[in-house]
């Protein structure tokens, strides 16, 4: 059981920022996700935490004791490399051996903890292959056992699915937080996937540009995103900008829309997932409704999408569930009633066109 904390760390390289002020916890078993674009600093803060990265400023804590300044074998942190990093002229034990080697155990305690780290990840019979002879994912499987080896406090993990196939990659996601949930591993894993950071973590930190811009549960942050980087980042696909009028609606190109607006200054965007907007005769009774001219159709099996062109030129996408028997015939080109309720509408700050 440990505890990662993390206050006001800053890694500056010249006058650029990577890590801006980040302050991080990690409570004993947790899984936090480091989710964000490419360049906004993911990978240098969870460099900072083995110690691969001296910072500027800040302070690392691990269990209590202060490790800002600690060589990496000193902080007992076990990394997972997005490439795995495996040594391609050892064998797999000599690979998950190399940790425990470092820290000056060797002998039949290495052996042991070898033989035990191999079996947590299920390659038991592989000890004596080398990484050319493993498929990618029990490559992967290696990499973490070699990062459980030494017993660490912290689990650092970065982007560990991202070189196996689609397929692979949720079910060695899950079989990873079944360790991870087991072992009692406080763990922070690094992705730009959404899809992946909402099914492993148990919180998610959202970055941008070196800072933390939101953080909390998956279902938080996508039921209540604080900004439109969020909103958009969590596979929010529709958004129009608009005017807060006096009455409390959203007055967008030529639709009002009922919400929440109390409070709002009156420049906002409004967010609106696919799966709120409702179709067909079901909408007319909904707070908002409007008729609509389908504009494309995009069939998914289960679903299909449907892009809405609206009265003032704004567009909105539906999800529509495809039912056996529904009496509902979509057709580009026709009008449409379309509706959702006001508490679907959400007003958020435009942080995408304005400077932050
Ligand atoms: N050694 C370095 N010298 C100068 N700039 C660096 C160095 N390492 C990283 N950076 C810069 O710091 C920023 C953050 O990089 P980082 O690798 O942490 O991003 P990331 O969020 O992990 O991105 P990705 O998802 O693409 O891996 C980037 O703009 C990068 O160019």
């Amino acid at each position: 059981m440990a505890d990662l904390n993390i206050r006001n760390l800053q890694k500056d390289y010249g006058d650029f920022s990577a890590v801006d002020g980040v302050s991080l916890t990690a409570g004993a078993s947790e899984l936090v996700a480091l989710l964000g674009p490419s360049g906004c600093g993911k990978t240098t803060l969870l460099r900072s935490i083995a110690g691969f990265v001296p910072v500027t400023a800040g302070q690392i804590e691990i269990n209590g004791k202060d490790v800002t300044r600690l060589a990496p074998n000193k902080r007992n942190t076990g990394m997972v490399f997005q490439n795995y990093a495996l040594f391609p002229h050892l064998t797999v034990e000599k690979n998950v051996g190399f940790g425990l080697e470092m820290r000056g155990i060797s002998g039949a305690e290495a052996d042991k903890r070898i033989a035990e780290a191999l079996e947590l990840v299920s390659l038991g019979a592989y000890g004596h292959r080398y990484p050319k002879e493993l498929s990618g994912g029990q490559q992967q499987r290696v990499a973490v056992a070699r990062a459980l080896v030494v017993n660490p406090d912290v689990f650092l993990l970065d982007e560990p699915l991202s070189n196996l196939d689609a397929k692979l990659r949720q079910s060695v996601g899950m079989q990873l937080r079944d360790l991870q949930k087991s072992l009692g591993l406080t763990t922070v894993f690094v992705t730009h996937d959404q899809k992946e950071a909402l099914m492993m973590a148990d919180r998610l930190v959202i970055m941008r540009a070196g800072k933390i811009v939101q953080e909390g549960s998956a279902e938080e942050l996508y039921d209540a995103p604080a900004s439109y980087f969020v909103a958009d980042f969590l596979g929010h696909s529709n958004v129009v900008s608009g005017k807060v009028t006096p009455e409390g609606f959203l007055s967008t190109g030529g639709t009002m829309f009922r919400c929440d607006s109390a409070g709002m200054p009156a420049d906002r965007v409004m967010t609106l997932r696919p799966e709120n907007l409702i179709l067909g005769p079901a909408a007319v009774a909904l707070p908002n409704s409007f008729e609509a001219r389908i504009q494309s159709i995009t069939y998914l099996g289960a679903q299909s999408e449907v892009t809405l062109s609206l009265p003032g030129g704004d567009q909105l996408t539906a999800t529509h569930q495809n039912r056996t028997g529904d009496s509902l015939t979509l057709r580009v080109g026709d009008m449409i009633s379309a509706g959702c309720l006001p508490e679907a509408v959400r007003l958020l700050v435009d942080d995408m066109t304005t400077a932050h």
